[in-house]
């Protein structure tokens, strides 16, 4: 079976074209790929398929198997693999998700796909589809203690589930600690995708991630897109920022007019293999 190696500022994926591969167990072949000693290496699997609805379809796999109802940084790499193979000679595509219907404009360089925007649709706010058990509507300050230390949450959904939080210094936070006891903290039925966010300015953001199913990553789009919500909820953050992650900067605004929130960023091809 074919398939490529992308990334989305170094959060890696590993995509196969189902257009001309079939793949039958894809939670499965997701924890075996994605393995870093004795698969591929990955943070996940992504199925770039035929869609009734949209141009294309997306499924995307974390490394652990489980299926996430979005991915901000792979959608950008399908855009990316559709236009670059010639599945499409449209720059704006429509592509379907467990979280909706998505829209793409793409930019081209040297005839190749180097940046991607996305309409990421409208956050949601409501405790129950978020979800998070919480009598807050919307969810701001829900504490959460780990380890003796008291954490603020503030829990945004943009099709998949984060909650976001503030510390002083996100280089020397220990993400991975408080990210994996956070991710499956009763309050999240569906488990949680974990944000650390330092305020450089009311323009930039630096955010590291502990991304459920997956554990810390380099990047997260739909991340990013649920900080700067959450920031600009806490009166912390301008409508448009960029948000700092390991692996580089997302452009992230929160349009007043529509309510929607566009992501800009890069999608690159690593390398492709036989599996
Ligand atoms: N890295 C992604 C998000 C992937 C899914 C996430 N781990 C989840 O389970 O919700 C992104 O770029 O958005």
């Amino acid at each position: 079976m074919k398939f490529t190696k992308m990334h989305g500022l170094g959060n890696d994926y590993i995509y196969i074209n189902c257009f001309e591969e079939d793949v039958k167990k894809p939670s499965e072949l997701a924890i075996e790929m994605s393995n870093r000693n004795f698969g591929v290496g990955s943070d996940g699997l992504v199925l770039i398929m035929p869609s009734q609805k949209a141009d294309f379809r997306m499924r995307m796999f974390n490394a652990d198997g489980s299926e996430a109802e979005m991915c901000g940084n792979a959608i950008r790499c399908v855009g990316k693999y559709v236009y670059d193979n010639g599945l499409t000679h449209e720059l704006n595509i429509a592509v379907e998700t467990l979280a909706g219907i998505k829209i793409l404009d793409m930019k081209v360089e040297n005839g190749k796909v180097e940046l991607v925007k996305v309409d990421m649709g409208e956050p949601i706010f409501d405790p129950a589809l978020v979800p998070v058990k919480s009598e807050k509507n919307p969810v701001i300050g829900e504490t959460i203690e780990v380890n003796g230390t008291v954490y603020d949450f503030t829990c945004v959904s943009v099709g998949n589930p984060h909650a976001i939080t503030y510390v002083h210094n996100v280089d020397d936070f220990p993400v991975q600690e408080v990210g994996k006891i956070v991710e499956v903290n009763e309050k999240f039925p569906k488990k949680t995708n974990v944000e650390f966010v330092q305020v450089v300015d009311k323009n930039t953001l630096k955010m590291r991630v502990w991304e459920r199913g997956s554990g810390e990553t380099m990047a997260c789009g739909t991340g990013a897109c649920a900080t700067l919500v959450a920031t600009v909820l806490n009166n912390k953050s301008n409508r448009k920022s960029t948000i700092k992650l390991l692996g580089g900067d997302l452009l992230i605004e929160w349009n007043d007019n529509d309510n929607h929130i566009y992501m800009t960023g890069p999608a690159t091809v690593s390398f492709q293999g036989i599996w």
